[in-house]
């Protein structure tokens, strides 16, 4: 029997209805939801966030637009192995997590967190499946629009806010304008912020924030200017869209398979253009255990031991999680040492 709760259609609504219950949880499995909605994960987990939030009515958003827009948005992300639909998806749930955390309890106004779970579900729309350095190497349409500047992000958003243009599509028809200026102002630079190349310069910021944090008595920070409220947005999304390896190792697993097919594919264009392959994308020469230790080492440890002191204690378990799922990558890498050498 065919029924529509949360918008999609599923041929198995209790299960859905059940995995639905895990909204709130980090780890939820966006995989097994992508299979429950006929792969409809973005349109049923946005909807169900949005009317959690009850942003539905606070905004007035017509329920029926949501969905058009929603299903628009998720028809336009490419089936490419890793910055598809359930990436999207995933990145929505996980800043949805995020945002309930105690310590950021009141602290973002309602059009900031409309601005945020927006963000998250747009943040990758028409990925294809290429990073910026490739668009700009091959001199590809997407970076002569884009003067070789935030190439990939610049799109997502000029895509997503292109289909707001439809009225049958218009979620925001009737929020007041100078509102929306300013939503519109807050998801240029999370999407912008999700550019890797600013990495460096964000977490400088986080840690700043964090040792100057100002904390009320009940543990709640204080974010007192515009600039300190949109940095932490940015991080927010950033850590969201970085949080792979938090998750339980099967699903970080799966994760790195499909990011690593992604990159070998374009390995593979790279190398029939007579182009030098890119960093990680040989799949002759690639150690994938290798790699990934290095991307938590580097990158994906320090983002998030900051975020947890932002936060403390919220994320602790999130942070315990990374810790034991490095361990397993490396006992996996130091495993192909030892059968290498044998
Ligand atoms: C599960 O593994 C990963 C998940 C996400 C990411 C990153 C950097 N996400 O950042 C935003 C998208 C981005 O900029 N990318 C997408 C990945 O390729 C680089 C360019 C990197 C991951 O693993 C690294 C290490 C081994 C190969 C990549
Ligand atoms: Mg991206
Ligand atoms: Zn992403």
């Amino acid at each position: 029997s065919e029924s529509y709760p949360f918008g999609v259609k599923t041929s198995k609504p209790d299960e859905l209805d059940n995995l639905m219950k895990d909204l709130d949880v980090w780890g939820l499995n966006l995989f097994l939801m992508d299979e429950l909605t006929e792969h409809r994960p973005l349109t049923a987990v946005a909807y169900a966030i949005f009317k959690q939030r009850d942003l539905i009515n606070i905004f007035q958003i017509c329920p029926s637009t949501l969905l058009n827009y929603l299903s628009e948005l998720e028809n336009h992300y490419q089936s490419v192995p890793y910055h598809n639909k359930i990436h999207a998806a995933d990145v929505t749930q996980s800043i949805h997590v995020l945002l309930n955390s105690k310590a950021l309890e009141s602290v973002f106004t309602d059009a900031e967190i409309l601005a945020a779970i927006f963000s998250a579900a747009i943040h990758d729309v028409d990925h294809p499946g290429l990073t910026n350095q490739y668009l700009i190497n091959t001199a590809s349409e997407l970076a002569v629009m884009y003067n070789d500047d935030s190439v990939l992000e610049n799109h997502h958003l000029a895509v997503a806010f292109k289909l707001l243009q439809k009225d049958t599509l218009n979620i925001f028809h009737n929020v007041p304008r100078n509102q929306l200026r300013s939503i519109r102002n807050i998801v240029i630079d999370m999407v912008r912020a999700t550019d890797m190349s600013k990495h460096m310069s964000l977490l400088a910021e986080l840690k700043t924030m964090v040792e100057t944090k100002k904390v009320a008595g009940s543990g709640i920070i204080e974010l007192d200017s515009y600039q300190d409220r949109i940095r932490v947005l940015k991080n927010m999304l950033h850590c969201a869209d970085l949080s792979n390896p938090t998750k339980p190792l099967e699903i970080y697993r799966n994760w790195t398979e499909r990011v690593m097919n992604e990159l070998f594919m374009q390995g593979d264009r790279e190398s029939s253009q007579g182009l030098e392959i890119s960093a990680m994308c040989d799949r002759h020469k690639a150690c994938i255990e290798k790699t990934q230790v290095g991307f938590i080492d580097f990158i994906v440890h320090p983002l998030w031991e900051s975020w947890s002191d932002l936060v403390y204690p919220d994320a602790q378990d999130i942070l315990d999680t990374l810790e034991k799922n490095r361990e397993w990558y490396c006992s996996q890498a130091d495993k192909k040492q030892t059968v290498d050498k044998n």
